[in-house]
């Protein structure tokens, strides 16, 4: 469907992407509330500044070139229920945590990005849901429509779109907060892990990396080194864009450059269901100065990804343009060498990251969708094999996960078997790697990217 036109004075050039299809949209019953709720998003002030965006383009330009390392991370789909200080402390710890593990045993710089503060939208397979013969619209993120299966809750709603920029204003404002107040200082790097410790493997293992970084700091200290960066923690905010009509209605002209920014995110990246290179998704990621993500999944040509770069990524600037393979434990090798290959030989300069989960779902018996740790690891393997083969840099993970300790993925050190999953199945959409599983990873490939 189309986009409800919104104001074209704050749309230098106007809004090329409006009248091209767009995938996966919402079926809005109301167009007439679409448009007053566009009409007032259009009125909030920006949720990230366009300076900020540009300084995290600049820091992808680092993991394109090879001198740093991607992580990105957080929630398949964030809930408004779940917006609480305990939440979102659990995950960004979560995230810190890993940062501190890849740094340190990784030996490279880590840029951080979360899929936070904007991840209420989901792209979905089928556009029903049946259950015991009860068949309705499915549920596509709490920016849409409620997660519960009654017809009322399954109506899409635009005033959701509104409480869409408010929880994630909200989100946005404790994450700073919690990342330049003190809380993200490196000499709080065994507080972190306070209340996990004892009980977990990980923990344990990431206590005895924290005892390390202490003493580390504390030579450093003691050589009159103490710079500004162990206090604060440059973290940023990214999302999928699917909702065309709330990214738009996010998307101002920056003063300073007179380019457009989509406000609502740092960064933002493009799915594979929505990538088609003739769609209203990609024409909008073409007219933003935002850092921008593409998903590519094992159906991706060379041809593909090279239209991608020259649509996205016209100048060639490393930091512009973030491929994020998603092709499945058992395709990686076969499907990924020959894009990038290709793109290599092209000249671009993009970042490649790995988005180990989304080609390794499946449903278990229980009718729980899962992913299961190991091929969730040998995902990155691959990904890290095929680099090294070609001589690329692997730039980084993009991973759904939590800082709950939820039974949703099964494996990792301190095992989840198939039979626990309905212990702490709490996601909206698909199954996220709970907080031990997240440190287990983020050692393991702390490994490799010392090992390549
Ligand atoms: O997170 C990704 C997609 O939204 C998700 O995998 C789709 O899930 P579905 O196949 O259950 O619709
Ligand atoms: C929908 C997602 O992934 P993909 O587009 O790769 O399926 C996602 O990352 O939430």
């Amino acid at each position: 469907m189309g986009l409800v036109t919104v104001n074209a004075e704050t749309h230098a050039g106007g809004n090329t992407w409006q009248d091209l299809p767009a995938a996966q949209q919402p079926d809005w019953p109301d167009q007439e509330a679409l448009r007053d709720v566009i009409a007032e998003l259009e009125s909030y002030p920006p949720l990230v500044f366009a300076g900020e965006c540009d300084q995290l383009r600049e820091r992808l330009g680092a993991v394109a070139r090879g001198e740093a390392f991607l992580l990105q991370g957080g929630d398949c789909a964030e809930a408004f229920d779940a917006v609480s200080a305990e939440h979102i402390r659990n995950k960004l710890k979560t995230l810190l945590q890993m940062g501190a593990v890849l740094t340190y045993a990784g030996s490279v710089p880590v840029v951080k990005v979360g899929r936070i503060a904007g991840q209420y939208s989901k792209p979905r397979s089928k556009p029903t849901e049946t259950r015991d013969g009860v068949t309705l619209p499915t549920y596509r993120g709490d920016s849409v429509n409620g997660f519960e299966f009654t017809e009322a809750a399954r109506i899409p709603d635009p005033q959701r779109l509104k409480r869409m920029y408010h929880a994630s204003a909200a989100t946005l404002n404790l994450v700073r907060a919690f990342t330049t107040g003190g809380y993200a200082d490196l000499r709080q790097v065994h507080a972190w892990n306070q209340d996990f410790v004892k009980s977990s493997p990980s923990g344990q293992r990431y206590e005895a990396l924290a005892r390390e970084i202490d003493r580390a700091m504390n030579f450093m200290n003691a050589c009159g080194v103490n710079p500004e960066e162990f206090r604060t923690v440059e973290f940023y905010a990214s999302h999928e864009a699917l909702v065309l009509d709330y990214e738009s209605s996010l998307t101002r002209v920056d003063s300073r450059t007179g380019n457009l920014y989509d406000v609502s995110g740092h960064m933002v990246w493009i799915g594979e269901r929505t990538r088609q290179l003739d769609g209203a998704h990609i024409e909008f990621a073409s007219r933003i100065r935002n850092p921008i993500g593409v998903k590519l999944g094992p159906t991706t040509t060379a041809q593909d990804a090279l239209t991608l770069i020259e649509r996205l990524d016209p100048e060639r600037e490393p930091g512009r343009l973030t491929f994020i393979t998603r092709m499945g434990a058992d395709k990686v090798r076969d499907k990924l060498p020959e894009l990038v290959e290709k793109v290599t030989a092209s000249g671009a300069q993009v970042a490649w990251i790995c988005d180990p989960m989304h080609g390794n779902t499946f449903e278990a018996a229980s009718g729980h969708k899962t992913r299961r740790f190991d091929d969730v690891l040998d995902e990155v393997k691959g990904f890290f094999e095929v680099h090294k083969s070609l001589g690329t840099h692997p730039g980084g993970i993009h991973v759904e996960l939590t800082g709950d300790d939820v039974t949703e993925c099964v494996g990792g050190g301190d095992e989840i078997f198939v039979d626990d999953l309905h212990q702490r199945y709490e996601t909206a959409c698909d199954p996220r790697l709970n907080r031990s599983q997240s440190l287990d990873l983020a050692f393991l490939v702390a490994e490799m990217y010392r090992d390549q």
